[in-house]
């Protein structure tokens, strides 16, 4: 287990009651401002003490207020990357690497400063000052910066926050490849939807100071009703798919998922590309028969699943297509019309599909 985390922790009026594990190599800490994201990564982190609880990371127990165990921020083995870069403008980036290192005892010292600077694309700015980077490359640079103290786990408070879309859609790339390519697990805080569908492998659901859900980003992303502050809007259904080819003459391309093909805007992607998309529930419409004389393009057969009420007059209904999960927002009145029922075959229209491409950050295709 990358994380276990039991605890309570009062300050003021806020309490904090978090209870969640993730074995995530990405696991991002979601919720709206207030809801106590920022306390919970302090906690994990060292830099405050909770009231009482536990908390472990990678099976080592850092926090364990019934045993009296509370080890100092600086023995726990954590990086920290902060909304600002917090480079020192005096060192030069090499120098600032470096300091990395300072604290870690020698001995420990297995972070390799070449794989860190490839890895992280910045070994051509080695020589500059913090005050010539660009905001994504002095984020990298942090990034880089607690790679080389030998965490045992990367703490990102919302990293990516002061920057615009075209420095995110620049970052994102490389946390992909520490994600997927680096060995210290991660945490990151985030309050935007596309982020953590782009980048997540777990997601952890807090409000007002209490996990609402927690699990494998694929699960929770699907559930509308875990995202109150993002309305319907963002929510959806995470798919993994391939360009399975171009047509040229229409400027479609065609992907391939488990669930059936989705044609949308080209992509300036080669065939075979892999491509993660975003189905919105609300980009869904369900129908009984394969729907004719329309202009959508994509259309997935599928079957009913699950059906779970949502406050107001709406229902989640999760379809089986293939063996994708798809989740449609209907209303409890076109539910109860078109009789859907667990185990019903019907038919996905799917108005919209959101994905993420490197260097291009989220883009939406629209109505296809
Ligand atoms: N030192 C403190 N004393 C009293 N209340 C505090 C203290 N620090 C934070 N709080 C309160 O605790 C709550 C949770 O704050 P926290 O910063 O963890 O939220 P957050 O989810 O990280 O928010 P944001 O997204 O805005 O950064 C807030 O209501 C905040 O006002």
């Amino acid at each position: 287990m990358i994380l276990d985390v039991d605890l309570r922790h009062r300050q003021g009026a806020f309490t904090l009651d978090a209870r969640f594990q993730s074995e995530g190599r990405l696991t991002a800490l979601f919720g709206p401002s207030g809801s106590g994201k920022t306390t919970l990564v302090n906690a994990i982190g060292g830099l405050l003490r909770p009231t009482q609880g536990r908390i472990c990371v990678k099976e080592r127990v850092l926090v364990d207020t019934r045993q009296g165990i509370f080890v100092p921020k600086h023995r726990r083995r954590i990086g920290y990357v902060f909304q600002e870069a917090r480079l020192f403008p005096h060192l030069n980036v090499r120098q600032n690497l470096h300091f990395g290192r300072w604290f870690t005892p020698k001995r420990e010292r297995v972070a390799d400063f070449h794989a860190v600077t490839e890895l992280l694309g910045i070994a051509h700015l080695l020589d500059r000052w913090p005050s010539t980077l660009s905001g994504g490359e002095k984020q990298r640079v942090a990034i880089g910066r607690a790679l080389l103290s030998d965490p045992q786990l990367l703490l990102m408070d919302e990293p990516l926050a002061s920057l615009d879309e075209e420095r995110k859609a620049e970052i994102y790339p490389y946390i992909d490849r520490l994600r997927d390519e680096g060995d210290v697990p991660m945490v990151l805080v985030s309050h935007s939807v596309p982020e953590i569908a782009r980048l997540a492998t777990s997601i952890v659901v807090l409000n007002d100071g209490r996990v609402t859900a927690s699990g494998l980003a694929s699960d929770i992303l699907r559930h509308p009703r875990f995202f109150p502050q993002a309305g319907l809007v963002e929510a959806g259904a995470l798919v993994e798919a391939r360009v399975l080819r171009h047509e040229e003459a229409y400027g479609l391309t065609v992907l391939q998922a488990a669930a059936g093909t989705l044609t949308v805007s080209r992509l300036n992607l080669p065939v075979g590309a892999p491509v993660r998309m975003r189905l919105r529930a609300r980009d869904i419409i369900l129908s009984l028969a394969p729907p004719e004389g329309i202009s959508a393009l994509n259309v997935l057969p599928g079957t009913v699943v699950a059906i779970e009420e949502v406050e107001g007059s709406g229902v989640d209904v999760t379809l089986a297509c293939g063996s994708d999960s798809i989740v449609a927002s209907v209303t409890r009145k076109s539910m109860e019309r078109l009789g859907i029922k667990v185990g019903l075959p019907v038919q996905a229209i799917v108005k919209s599909v959101a994905f993420d491409r490197d260097a291009l950050g989220t883009v939406h295709a629209k109505n296809m």
